[in-house]
This record gives C-alpha cells, sequence and structure tokens, in this order.
C-alpha cells in the first residue's frame, strides 16, 4: 500500500515499488494472445454487469477516487487547470458526497502536460492529490533521447509525482525487445521518486501478442503503472487490449511478488463502461488492485457522467450535462 505524502505530493511507497529485473527475453517471447478468446470474454463482460442502488453508487465512488482528471490540450490555460483541480478536490456537489457519507471524496490525481505542472501543484496545495504529467515527446515520443530523458527530470523538478511516458512504438513493431528495455529503464531511473506511468499506445502496436510483449518488457524495466493509450491514438482503451495488459500484470505479479498498477486511459466517458472496467479488475486480479495505488482511469469526461448518475442516485432527478461540463 502506498499513501500520499501531503509535504510532497510524492508517493510513499510502503510495499516496495517495481525494482524492475533483467529482460528476460524466453519470457517476453512466450508471451502470446488468443484473439477470439479474448474478444470473446470482452463482449460478455458489460452484459453480465448490472449493478444497482448503493452498490451502484458504491462502485461509481471508487471509480472517482481512482480517475486521473486529464486535461491535455494546445489550449490549456491556468484558468482551466484552476477550475479542474478544484474538481479534482471537490469531485462532486458537497450535498451528494455528504449523502453518499464521503464528504472527503477527492479523484486520484491531475493529469497535465509539462507547463501546467507548476500551476496545478499550486492550485493542489494540501490536498494530497498528486500532479500526473506526461513526458517524454507525449504523445508520438518521437523527439531527441536526450531531450525525452531530460523532460522528465525538468517535470520531477517541477512537482510532478507521476510521470506518463509513451514508449517508442517502433522497437515493438520491429520486434527490437532490448531496446524498448533499454529505453523504459532510462526513463523509470529519470523519474527518481516519481513513479512511472509507461504508455504502450496499444492502439499503433498492430497485434494483442505485441500488447502483451510490450507488457511484460516495461514491467521488468521497472513501470510502477502500465497505461494503454494517451488519448491520441484513433484506437484507445478497449475490453480486449485491457485483459491482455491485466493478464500480464498478474503473470509478473506470480513471478515477482509485485503488484503493477494499470490505467486505462481514452475516450472513457460514461459511468457504465466505468463499471465494467472496475468489475474486470476485481474479476482478473482481485480486490487489491482496487484503489488508486494500483489502477486509475485516464479520463478528461468521465467524471461528468459519474456525477449526473450519482446525483441521480441521491436526488432521484438528472441534472443537465452542461452543468458538469468542467469533468
Ligand atoms: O490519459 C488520458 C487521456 O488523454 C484522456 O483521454 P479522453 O480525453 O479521451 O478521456
Amino acid at each position: 500500500m502506498q499513501t500520499a505524502n501531503r509535504a510532497t505530493h510524492l508517493p510513499q511507497t510502503v510495499e516496495p515499488r517495481n525494482p524492475g529485473m533483467p529482460l528476460d527475453l524466453d519470457w517476453v517471447m512466450r508471451a502470446n494472445a488468443n484473439r477470439s478468446a479474448i474478444e470473446r470474454r470482452a463482449a460478455q463482460l458489460p452484459a453480465r454487469r448490472s449493478v444497482k442502488k448503493d452498490h451502484q453508487a458504491a462502485w461509481l465512488a471508487r471509480a472517482i477516487s481512482c480517475i486521473d482528471l486529464t486535461t491535455l490540450a494546445g489550449d490549456d490555460t491556468e484558468g482551466r487547470v484552476r477550475r479542474l483541480c478544484a474538481k479534482a478536490r471537490q469531485p462532486v456537489r458537497a450535498d451528494i458526497l455528504e449523502a453518499l457519507g464521503l464528504p472527503d471524496l477527492t479523484v486520484g490525481a491531475v493529469c497535465v502536460y509539462h507547463d501546467m505542472i507548476a500551476p496545478a501543484v499550486r492550485f493542489l496545495d494540501g490536498s494530497g492529490i498528486p500532479v500526473a504529467a506526461v513526458s517524454t515527446g507525449f504523445p508520438a515520443g518521437l523527439s531527441p533521447f536526450h531531450l525525452r530523458v531530460a523532460e522528465i527530470g525538468e517535470s520531477v523538478a517541477a512537482g510532478a509525482a507521476e510521470i506518463d511516458i509513451v514508449i517508442s512504438r517502433r522497437h515493438v513493431l520491429t520486434g527490437n525487445w532490448q531496446a524498448l528495455y533499454d529505453e523504459m529503464r532510462a526513463f523509470r531511473e529519470a523519474c527518481g521518486p516519481a513513479h512511472v506511468k509507461a504508455i504502450l499506445a496499444t492502439g499503433e502496436l498492430g497485434t494483442l501478442q505485441n500488447v502483451a510483449r510490450a507488457s511484460l518488457v516495461a514491467m521488468m524495466a521497472g513501470a510502477d503503472f502500465i497505461k494503454t493509450s494517451t488519448g491520441k491514438e484513433s484506437v484507445n482503451a478497449t475490453l480486449p487490449v485491457s485483459l491482455v495488459m491485466i493478464r500480464a500484470i498478474r503473470d509478473y505479479h506470480e513471478a515477482t511478488g509485485i503488484r503493477i498498477g494499470y490505467k486505462p486511459a481514452g475516450g472513457i466517458s460514461k459511468a457504465k463502461d466505468a463499471i465494467t472496467y472496475l468489475a474486470l479488475i476485481k474479476e482478473e486480479l482481485g480486490r487489491d488492485w482496487l484503489s488508486p495505488h494500483l489502477f486509475r482511469f485516464g479520463a478528461s469526461s468521465l467524471l461528468g457522467d459519474i456525477e449526473r448518475q450519482l446525483e441521480h442516485h441521491v436526488t432521484g432527478a438528472y441534472s443537465a450535462s452542461w452543468r458538469h461540463a468542467m469533468a
């Protein structure tokens, strides 16, 4: 378990962080993914879940606590980040939170580009909510390697407690697992005490087998979390890709005893989809993973729909969606 360090916003690890391990190419090459079985299982998931009333509210509150509330737009301003941080501190109307018995509920983190780290840290001061920064030439990851490493250092110095790096997709597409491992290792080292999420950009990796192998290599190289997407690919988080990544996390845990976090990101905007993801995590990895220390949604608009559902749960009426536009 980890707890937020309110003084520094850096996560404190009670159980050890993932130290990584030497690249085990035999294991990587054994990793496979049976597409039709995975798609069959993924297709059953939303239909099998029908969570009602109090259970639904509890799942949705859990989902909020696991959101990396995100703004990653070229026209981001301090004003937008200030509003986002206010929403992160109080994600749902105070009376609704009181009625749910969760007056202190917050999101898991706020996720921004480098230039917005300092304002976000300021606006979140005293809240214990960490700032996550996308890095390494996000979203394509094609800037010079030394600049990608330097960017991580600058973002940590600016106050980011979590760094979301992007991998070089070409290393996966050409099967250069050593290059992927070395890159990830260097990124992890540059992060120092900040936790590192490895964005695989699964929509650009070609096959589920590549997703399985890239997941393993990222974990062997020390990733604290593996994350599906930047939100900028044409295909972002999906349930089949999630199954593959979650099962890689399970294999890594069985082999090493280390728990790696999972972050689906991009295109998750409905409360019912959030519940499907949480149910998937519970079924495949167990309750331990249903915590912001091991699970996050990367999402810019999911909170708005969850808030509407919670308002309906408490008041019996839906509010207009424009009232939740900030999330
Ligand atoms: O990592 C987070 C994503 O960029 C957010 O994607 P979204 O805007 O589709 O929710």
